[in-house]
């Protein structure tokens, strides 16, 4: 198979969707792999690097999509990058489609086959292509909201270990899935006074046994959720409804309770979003102010930290890269229940209900696309 590894060009995006090691596993397959150049380079890939593994370099980028049939990238496509899909392409990537209307009509216009890698399942309930860049993600959050809390950068000026003789801050971790453990466990080692709220108990039940008390657990509730904008000096948002639009916990009506100068980091914001003044920033300009509370909104965190985020993404998606590569879209789907959940759009038709069902549009059943 015509394998195409594009440059991604989002906003300080520095991932690469495989590395010189998955090249030559497909090379060594007799699959054809094109790496556009330059696209390791931010994660410490050279050129030279890729074509002792078996790669083509292409320097010309339309080119690079012409002559492909399997795309890998790491964000959603970009405007540019959807102009050049065609039916014969298939996308593996992250989608994140509930948060963007457009980018899902723009998909459904361009009859390529959209597969995305946050919503394929695992035997466990979980979303084994979307955790370890939630690992990343939750981990970067406590760092990036501690920043925020500098005076400098807007925020109330709190220390969140505190000192002796001062307390530490308070941090509220909305979600207790990957993003929110990770980002818990950082703000319990920084010394922080931690608390997460969950909808699930058997979730809170997990986290309460391996924490040991040292991390509260408290149901989200309305009440919870007031509660925490109150009392918090930094929250942290980290719920997901896979594949659909982030419930808005936190509105704006509750930024007047909380105290001048609080964070709120929104990890979510790749699904819209769970807190109502939340809009997507970038690594150039991570964070904004509403009514004196701090913002951080970044789409692509674990892009800042390429090297560790290109190799714990690629460790997982590699298996399903080899399934597509070896056996095609179809029967690639097809033979495995968890990948299937992964096609979101197929030749102009969304395929994944909850992200149907966010824009009040129609889905087919991916089995009945797959002949599964
Ligand atoms: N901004 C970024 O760069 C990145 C964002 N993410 C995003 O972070 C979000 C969280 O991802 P994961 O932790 O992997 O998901 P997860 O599925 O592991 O955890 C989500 C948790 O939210 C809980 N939840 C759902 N609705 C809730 C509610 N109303 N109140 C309280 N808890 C609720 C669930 O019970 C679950 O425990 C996703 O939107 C994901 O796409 C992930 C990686 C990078
Ligand atoms: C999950 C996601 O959107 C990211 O890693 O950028
Ligand atoms: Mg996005």
């Amino acid at each position: 198979m015509k394998i195409a590894v594009p440059k991604e060009i989002k906003n300080h995006e520095y991932r690469v969707a495989l590395t010189p090691t998955g090249v030559r596993e497909l090379t060594g397959r007799g699959h054809h792999v094109c790496v556009e150049s330059g696209a390791g380079e931010g994660a410490g890939f050279p050129d030279s690097a890729y074509q002792s593994a078996g790669a083509t370099i292409e320097q010309v980028v339309e080119a690079l999509w012409q002559h492909a049939e399997l795309i890998l990238k790491v964000k959603e496509p970009q405007p540019e990058e959807v102009a050049r899909l065609t039916p014969e392409h298939t996308l593996f990537t992250y989608l994140h489609l509930a948060a963007e209307q457009s980018l899902t009509q723009g998909l459904m216009d361009s009859g390529a086959t959209c597969i995305a890698y946050e919503t394929i399942t695992d035997a466990k309930g979980g979303l084994p292509l979307l955790a370890p860049m939630s690992t990343v993600a939750g981990r970067m959050a406590v760092q990036a909201g501690a920043h925020s809390l500098e005076k400098a950068q807007g925020g109330s000026g709190v220390l969140l270990p505190g000192v002796p003789g001062v307390s530490p801050g308070k941090v509220t971790v909305i979600g207790g899935g990957v993003v929110g453990e990770n980002a818990a466990r950082m703000a319990l080692g920084l010394g922080a006074d931690v608390t997460i709220l969950d909808k699930s108990i058997a979730r809170l039940e997990v986290l309460d046994d391996r924490y040991q008390g040292r991390i509260k657990t408290v149901y989200s509730t309305a009440d919870a959720l007031d509660h925490a904008a109150r009392e918090s000096d930094m929250i942290v948002g980290a719920v997901l409804i896979p594949g659909a639009a982030a419930p808005k916990l936190i509105t704006r009506a509750m930024l007047a309770d909380m105290k001048p100068g609080s964070v709120l980091v929104d990890v979510a914001i790749d699904q819209g979003g769970c807190f109502e003044t939340s809009k997507p920033t970038t690594h150039a300009e991570p964070t904004y102010l509403v009514d004196g509370i701090v913002h951080y909104c970044v789409a692509n965190m674990p892009g800042a930290v390429a090297r560790t985020s290109t190799l714990g993404l690629t460790n997982a998606t590699l298996p399903f890269v080899l399934a597509l590569a070896d056996k095609g879209w179809q029967k690639a789907l097809a033979d495995d229940a968890h990948f299937l959940p992964g096609l979101n759009v197929h030749n102009g038709q969304i395929t994944y209900r909850a992200v149907a069902e966010a824009f009040g549009l129609a889905s087919v059943d991916p089995s009945s696309v797959v002949g599964r």
